[in-house]
């Protein structure tokens, strides 16, 4: 598997700049929230660490990751909001519901940077089980939080 010979929190440093002038929303779903915390400690540790400011990193919550989207589209909208993470973590359950909801917000936070041209991240789990997911967020392969930041900070950098 892809992810099993890499950690998710390795990258280049080609494009990543200095965004001390820069403005970002984190939205944050409470769903699986032991994991969607470490995922927004990652993002907010790695955007501090290329120089953002604190208080331009703007945090809000949304109820689960099908919510994302429409936040996503709130923050978007904002003519000072440069970027937008959007963490979550969707575990696959015994129906088919995971699948829908993953589908319906892959699509929906593609859609909304493409209407508001600016970065749109997905830092969305989509585990088969919670240790999958806990791997993924500050675990044995790195934090897909920090990896949402450096995206952001990348796309910002393009
Ligand atoms: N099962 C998970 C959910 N389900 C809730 C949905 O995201 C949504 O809030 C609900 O369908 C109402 O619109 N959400 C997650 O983020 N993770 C899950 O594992
Ligand atoms: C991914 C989910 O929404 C999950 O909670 C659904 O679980 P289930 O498919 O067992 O109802």
């Amino acid at each position: 598997m892809a992810t099993s010979n890499k950690n998710l929190s390795d990258h280049s440093s080609k494009n990543i700049i200095d965004v001390s002038g820069k403005t970002f929303a984190i939205i944050v779903s409470e769903w699986n929230e032991e994991v969607t915390e470490s995922l927004y400690s990652g993002a907010y540790q790695t955007l501090l660490d290329n120089g953002a400011h604190k208080e331009n990193i703007i945090r809000k919550n949304v109820p689960g990751s099908f919510e994302l989207t429409l936040a996503a589209q709130w923050m978007a909208s904002e003519a000072d909001i440069d970027a937008v993470i959007c963490l979550g973590c969707v575990i696959q359950g015994e129906t088919k519901h995971f699948d829908f909801i993953c589908d319906a917000v892959a699509h929906g936070i593609t859609n909304v940077g493409l209407k508001y041209n600016k970065p749109v991240i997905f830092g969305v789990l989509t585990p088969n089980n919670q240790q999958q997911a806990l791997d993924r967020a500050g675990g044995k392969h790195g934090n897909k939080g920090d990896e949402a930041a450096i995206t952001a900070i990348k796309m910002l950098g393009f």
